[in-house]
């Protein structure tokens, strides 16, 4: 058949047969197929003939018939590799015919298709698949394929050869051919398959078995219930919907423009009901915050107001307590005060005096269980830098702070800085009282510069300290009942040298001795004491204990010592034996390093403390107090009135008289201070205590004393000391009164003892025992120092306001 493929009929045939679609029946396929093929003549015949009653086959070309079958090859090894697993095609015996077949059909369609095959059809040669076939395996060998050559070289060779040539050409034709036979066959052995697997699907899909069918069934049910939704919405939405189909395109238009407007409408309703939303909740806010700012003032507030509160409670608590303790303590004090009444009522009324033992009374018993030695601090006003707390009451503390360490001391009572001078002196009044019990007591005071030792001790006449009320007290409680004896020393310890400030004359140095055992404690020999009735009369004669030692004893039963009148000489050791009250007011004098504290343990303080403590100590002395009657050689009250001051019993020296010792007596009273304590501590001290003024006072009292202490006018000690303070007595030694009643010089037996030393030799260690604080005050009234004062001194210098008499 050697059609020209420009040939429209072959070209419609080709278009009319077509290729084959993929729903094409594999049977129809087959069928077109083997028509072609089935018919020899269809193929073109070497002489070009065309052959064929049905006249199909002449509008079928090869290649057309070709690609077809190739197509068809293709379909059914596409369907045997996808039923099947695939061959391996390595192996000869896995190759299938059919692709075989197929190669050898592909390489003749190549080579018709190429020019040189068109040329050799048109020509009549046969092809030469040699070299242009693709040989698969199982496909005949190329010594047994035909070598087709073109008919233009068929025409150069020898007839033999075309000979062989065609033969070849039918030998390969007929092996075309057969293998076109076998391959129908297994081609109809597939379509039977085909047929079954068809049935084998059918069941499957019966039965719904395989997994890809129950996929497939349940996408069709996915798929039926989808159509079911979808009919569903689309009823809904012609029933609900706007009736489109039924509106009309204008109205459709308004109702469209409706709607938007309503949704315009809407989105304003929505913007403004956002808008209005935003300012309610940020005006919510505001409100809420302001709420809550007022809430944490309120809180603010009353936290203050509970803190407040709170300090007022803390006040209260604390007064409370202040208030408590010093009901306590006054408590204490009445009933000791009570008790001390009590036994020296019953004592001096009821019990004979014979039968009068040794004192058991309440006070002293009371002092004992208190303890012998009592330390009690008494707070100055004005906090000092150094203070850092404190605990007044019994058994307060005090805590102070000095160099950044910190110390708290435990005493037996600390009086707070607004302690009054009663509350004071009632802690102290049974300790005086017990006096009268037989007890020998002595009370000091003892502290830096400044801090308050003579305001408690002698105090403001409008608020006299312990001295005058324990004088008031004593002869209180003397007139109640008993019968006493008062006798007054006055002796100055200072650079060891003790000196009796009541003695006629030159006071001399006294020795100060240690008695026999059982025979009382020191022994001052010489020693001269007055005897004072009242109190009245030692307010005619001085002022009462202006800090000076004051030693108050019961009188003795010595006999024949009435006849001896106010003044004797302690000449016994026994005569010591007796009670004593001494008010000491140490005025700096002694030295507060540890060292020396460590020196005398026993009293704390120095040997002249020391032996203030050992002259009875707070026990009741060793034998029994005798007592007398006051009508029993009594003092003679004129003469110590006259002695003191004069007849009216003032101290009226002239101007001259009492102008005299002020310079000295306050400039020994300052050198005292400056020279216990080197210039510059001194001059702080005063300074720190006295502000400003005390530094002019000191330098003026340098110039007077001079820089080595030898100043202008001497220092006073000793007689004129004592004459400074009792000025009518300095007058006339020899008129007077108390000049005749002298006893004789100290007994050469008595001397017998230990002599004590009262302090140490050391200069910062000195005994200053009543003689600074003998001052008359007056001295140092501003009046009386204009002269010196440079420049004037602040009236707060001065403990208190004086008149202008004094
Ligand atoms: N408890 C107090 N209440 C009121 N004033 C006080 C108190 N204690 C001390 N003063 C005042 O402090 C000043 C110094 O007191 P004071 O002279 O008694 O001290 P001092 O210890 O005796 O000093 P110095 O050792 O120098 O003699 C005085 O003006 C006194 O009035």
């Amino acid at each position: 058949a050697a059609g020209d493929p420009e040939d429209p009929a072959q070209s419609a045939g080709c278009k009319r047969g077509g290729r084959r679609r993929p729903d094409q029946p594999t049977a129809e396929l087959w069928t077109e197929l083997t028509g072609l093929v089935g018919l020899p003549g269809c193929s073109e015949s070497e002489d070009g003939r065309e052959e064929g009653a049905e006249g199909r086959a002449t509008e079928v070309s090869l290649e057309e018939a070709l690609v077809r079958l190739a197509e068809f090859l293709s379909v059914q090894l596409g369907a045997e590799e996808s039923s099947g697993s695939p061959p391996d095609l390595t192996k000869p015996s896995d190759v299938p015919p059919l692709l075989t077949v197929t190669g050898q059909l592909l390489a003749l369609l190549a080579w018709i298709r190429s020019p040189r095959g068109r040329q050799a059809l048109s020509q009549g040669t046969q092809p030469a698949l040699e070299g242009q076939c693709p040989t698969p395996v199982g496909s005949p060998s190329r010594e047994e394929s035909p070598s087709l050559s073109p008919r233009d070289e068929a025409q150069g060779q020898n007839p033999p050869q075309l000979e062989e040539d065609r033969r070849a050409w039918q030998r390969l034709e007929q092996l075309i051919l057969g293998q076109l036979e076998e391959l129908k066959q297994q081609l109809e052995l597939q379509e039977e398959e085909l047929g079954r697997l068809r049935l084998g699907v059918g069941f499957s899909l019966r039965q719904g078995a395989t997994d890809s069918e129950k996929r497939v069934q349940h996408l069709t049910l996915e798929n039926e219930a989808l159509k079911q939704s979808l009919s569903l919405m689309r009823d809904l939405l012609l029933h609900w919907g706007p009736a489109a189909s039924t509106r009309a395109p204008q109205e459709e238009a308004e109702a469209l423009v409706e709607l938007q407007g309503r949704l315009q409408e809407a989105q304003d309703t929505t913007e403004a009901l956002q808008v209005q939303l935003q300012q309610e909740t940020e005006q919510n806010c505001r409100r809420e915050l302001q709420q809550m700012h007022g809430q944490l003032a309120g809180l603010r507030a009353r936290m203050a107001s509970l803190r407040q509160g709170c300090g007022d409670l803390r006040g209260l608590v604390s007064t409370f307590t202040q208030s408590c303790q010093c009901s306590l303590s006054e408590a204490r004090g009445q009933v000791s005060w009570a008790l001390g009444a009590l036994s020296a009522g019953r004592g001096g009324t009821q019990l004979p005096e014979e039968q009068r033992g040794p004192p058991t009374g309440c006070p002293g018993r009371l002092l004992e269980l208190k303890g012998n030695i009592r330390v009690l601090c008494r707070l100055r006003p004005g906090t000092p830098s150094s203070l850092v707390s404190s605990e007044p009451g019994p058994s307060g503390t005090v805590t102070t702070c000095y160099r950044g360490r910190q110390r708290r001391f435990r005493l037996d009572w600390v009086f707070s800085p607004e302690a009054s001078q009663e509350e004071v002196f009632r802690e102290l009044e049974p300790a005086v009282l017990s006096c009268l019990r037989g007890y020998s007591v002595c009370i000091f005071t003892y502290g830096q510069t400044g801090t308050g030792k003579t305001y408690s001790m002698e105090g403001p006449p409008e608020d006299p300290g312990i001295a005058p009320r324990a004088l008031q007290s004593l002869f209180q409680e003397m007139g109640t009942g008993g019968q006493h004896r008062v006798t007054l020393s006055m002796v100055e310890i200072y650079n060891e040298a003790v000196r009796d400030l009541l003695a006629p004359g030159p006071p001399e140095r006294l020795a100060v001795r240690q008695g026999p055992a059982g025979q009382g404690g020191i022994q001052v020999a010489g020693l001269t004491y007055w005897d004072v009735p009242n109190l009245e009369t030692l307010h005619q004669g001085r002022r009462p204990c202006s800090g000076q030692v004051l030693s108050l004893r019961p009188p003795d039963a010595e006999p024949g010592e009435e006849q001896q009148g106010h003044r004797r000489h302690l000449q016994e050791p026994a005569q010591l034996s007796v009670a004593c009250l001494g008010h000491t007011d140490l005025a700096r004098g002694v030295p507060t390093a540890r060292a020396r504290h460590r020196r005398h343990p026993a009293s704390g303080g120095p040997g002249g403390i020391r032996a203030c403590l050992e002259g009875g100590g707070s026990r009741p002395v060793a034998g029994r107090p005798r007592r007398r009657p006051a009508s029993a050689g009594g003092p003679d009250h004129q003469s110590l009135a006259a002695g003191l001051g004069g007849r009216d019993g003032r101290a009226a020296g002239p101007p001259a008289t009492r102008a005299l010792p002020r310079l000295a007596a306050h400039a020994t009273a300052a050198a005292g201070a400056g020279t216990r304590r080197h210039g510059g501590a001194a001059a702080a001290d005063l300074h720190a205590a006295r502000g400003p003024g005390g530094d002019s006072v000191l330098a003026e009292v340098r110039r007077a004393r001079g820089p080595s202490g030898a100043g202008a006018r001497p220092a006073l000690q000793g007689p004129a000391l004592r004459d400074a303070l009792l000025p009518q007595h300095r007058h006339a030694p020899h008129r007077d009164p108390l000049h005749a009643h002298a006893a004789p010089r100290q007994p050469p037996e008595s001397r017998r003892g230990e002599r004590l030393r009262l302090g140490s030799r050391d200069p910062k260690e000195r005994v200053l025992l009543a003689w600074t604080r003998a001052l008359p005050t007056e001295l140092l009234h501003p009046h009386n120092l204009l002269d010196l004062r440079d420049p004037p001194l602040p009236s707060s210098w001065f403990p208190c306001p004086r008149s202008e008499e004094d």
